[in-house]
């Protein structure tokens, strides 16, 4: 049975997205594969999930559900309260691979989507200048996408979906092919990014250490078909400052423990209570 800790009126507002019983399944041949059931998950405005769970247990199949790229097989799918119908520009996403257009400049790449919600020069250059800015790319901006570096690809990658203004930004392990000090500082700079915009953020991520130090929520999903079986308030969410001094934070052993042993299904989902007062006992 999934368990839900997290408490969604808390925010007060009607959730951004909104998934009720949702199931997934995918048709090969004369055989189904159910990959998701008894999906029941509210975001809202301003949360920053991470979205842990091992391979095959359906994320990216969850996400692409919320992107408007698949249909959920039964259940309610809503987005801003409305049944969602497809992919609409509040809704922005970031891959693994960054898929900037090679033959785009860094900021031709960013204008793109601007010049397809028809914005006027003035305003498209104001737009670029800015995110270009934001993610510190402006030295770069006239250079290709094989001139530039991962962590600068997924800078791009990451500005131009910003640039749209989506409300919510979807991310699929947008960190996992990058070396880990590129990675350490593109995290930070995310982190930071969300702060300054207060940006929707679904992210979905296989490494519980990217998912404590960027989230304020966290969410696992196990088994096969996959579902729910942990939604909680990151408690180190406020606490952590940079990167790379979170691991010597009082609590981070006990809940990177929670969160490993939810995700093999080890301990059974604690109460969002039971796990505050988990973490305050080891501080
Ligand atoms: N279009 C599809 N048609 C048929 N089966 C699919 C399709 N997409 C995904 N699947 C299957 O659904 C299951 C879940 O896949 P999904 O990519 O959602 O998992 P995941 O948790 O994101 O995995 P990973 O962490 O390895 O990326 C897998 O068994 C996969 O083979």
């Amino acid at each position: 049975m999934p368990l839900n800790t997290y408490d969604n009126q808390q925010a007060g507002e009607a959730p951004f997205i909104s998934l009720k019983d949702m199931q997934m399944e995918y048709q090969s041949g004369s055989k189904t594969l159910r990959v998701l059931e008894n999906i029941d998950l509210d975001v809202n405005t301003g949360d920053f999930i991470c979205v842990l769970g091992p391979s095959g247990c359906g994320k990216t199949s969850l996400l692409r559900i919320i992107a408007g790229y698949e249909n959920a097989t039964s259940g309610e799918v809503k987005i801003d309260g409305k049944k969602h119908k497809g992919p609409n520009a509040d809704i922005g996403v970031v891959f693994q691979q960054a898929n900037l257009f090679p033959w785009l400049s860094v900021e031709k790449n960013i204008e793109f989507g601007l010049k397809m919600k028809k914005l006027p020069k003035s305003e498209r250059k104001r737009i670029i200048d800015h995110y270009i800015n934001m993610v510190g790319l402006t030295e770069f901006s006239s250079l290709l996408p094989h001139e530039l570096s991962g962590g600068m690809k997924q800078r791009a990658a990451i500005a131009r979906s910003l640039a749209t203004e989506p409300k919510v930004i979807l991310m699929d392990e947008p960190f996992a092919a990058l070396d880990s000090i590129t990675r350490q500082s593109i995290q930070e700079q995310l982190r930071e990014l969300w702060k300054q915009t207060n940006k929707t953020i679904f992210f979905i991520t296989h490494d519980v250490d990217e998912a404590i130090f960027l989230a304020n929520r966290i969410i696992t999903i196990n088994g096969s078909p996959g579902t729910v079986t942990l939604d909680i308030e990151n408690p180190l969410a406020n606490k952590i400052e940079e990167a790379s001094d979170y691991r010597d934070l009082k609590g981070y052993n006990e809940l990177r423990h929670l969160l490993i042993n939810t995700l093999k299904n080890r301990e059974a989902p604690l109460s969002q209570n039971l796990i505050k007062a988990k973490i305050a006992a080891a501080e």
